[in-house]
């Protein structure tokens, strides 16, 4: 049986009287990438700084590693690695001596050399984090996020202002400690991001659940219609189809192999994505209009 390490139930959270968070349930096991994915203002920090023991719930029940987080001591925290949207200080310390500082905090912690090798900073260990890069102090983030070797990571925003080959050598990292086991909770907006790392991925919108599911399968993607387009004689043919291996088949034989621009497409994950968003802002209209 698969060990379950996050569990929320019925979360309510409001701020004044402002409902921000409306009976959201999640459950995520052991092990796994798990993405929450939602537009700004959504939920998705307050969901997660809860799960960290940092804001209090207005009802409901959760579980991080079998503790409350409100009510789970210095243990429990130990076990649990964060990655927050605001970066590091621009520290005067080295590198180094933030990460060993850091691992001194910890009753168990990684190798400092190793983890700075890790999330490729060795060749800065010298440098002052104040003058870092703005994706290299992040990696200093991360490095301070998995010195106390957690065993759930959660990571807020984590590519917020990565350029794009940051970004990727990022996603690395991430699922490097991912294979090492730990189960990591992701908050993004990008939905290639959700793509590269996640085993599943979850749609907040206005503080609750839309849909959960694997990236590559969630709404129906992977069994809608597809379009198949493709050029005959000098002009585009577009044509929607539940069996697009057959009609593919057909052109190839058609046009002895080669069939000229052809192109197949199903619903990316944005589509799913915005489909939702949208219609959760008309359910929310509506709401408001018949208030
Ligand atoms: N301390 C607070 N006091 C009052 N309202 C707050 C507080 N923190 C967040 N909010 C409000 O709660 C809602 C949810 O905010 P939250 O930061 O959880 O969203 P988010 O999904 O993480 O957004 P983003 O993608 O922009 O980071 C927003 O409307 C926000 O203005």
């Amino acid at each position: 049986m698969t060990e379950t390490a996050v569990r929320v139930r019925d979360l309510v959270k409001r701020y004044g009287g402002n409902t921000v968070v409306d009976g959201l349930a999640l459950e995520i096991s052991a092990g796994e990438v798990f993405a929450l994915l939602g537009p700004n203002g959504a939920g998705k920090t307050t969901t997660v700084e809860i799960m960290e023991g940092f804001r209090k719930r207005d009802s409901g029940t959760v579980s991080v590693l079998g503790e409350d987080p409100e009510k789970a001591g210095r243990a429990w925290r130990s076990r649990i690695g964060i990655v927050t949207q605001t970066a590091t200080d621009a520290s005067e310390l080295t590198v180094r001596e933030v990460v060993r500082h850091f691992a001194g905090t910890y009753p168990r912690f990684r190798d400092p050399e190793a983890v700075i090798e890790q999330v490729g900073l060795a060749e800065c260990a010298r440098k002052r984090v104040g003058r870092l890069s703005g994706g290299q102090r992040r990696r200093v983030d991360v490095a301070l996020g998995v010195i106390g070797d957690p065993d759930v990571l959660f990571l807020d925003e984590p590519t917020t202002g990565f350029d794009p080959e940051a970004r990727v050598r990022f996603w690395q990292l991430i699922r490097q400690l991912a294979g090492e086991g730990i189960t990591i909770l992701l908050t993004t907006h990008y939905l290639d991001e959700v793509e590269a790392l996640a085993n599943r991925v979850a749609i907040l919108a206005d503080g609750r659940i839309k849909i959960t599911g694997e990236p590559a399968t969630l709404g129906g993607r992977a069994s809608a219609k597809a379009v198949v387009s493709w050029r005959e004689n000098g002009s585009l043919k577009v044509e929607e189809t539940a069996t697009p291996d057959r009609l593919v088949a057909d052109l190839v034989e058609r046009h002895d192999g080669n069939v000229p621009g052809l192109s197949v497409q199903r619903p990316s994950l944005e589509d799913i994505y915005l489909q939702l968003i949208d219609g959760s802002a008309s359910e929310a209209k509506i709401r408001k209009e018949s208030v």
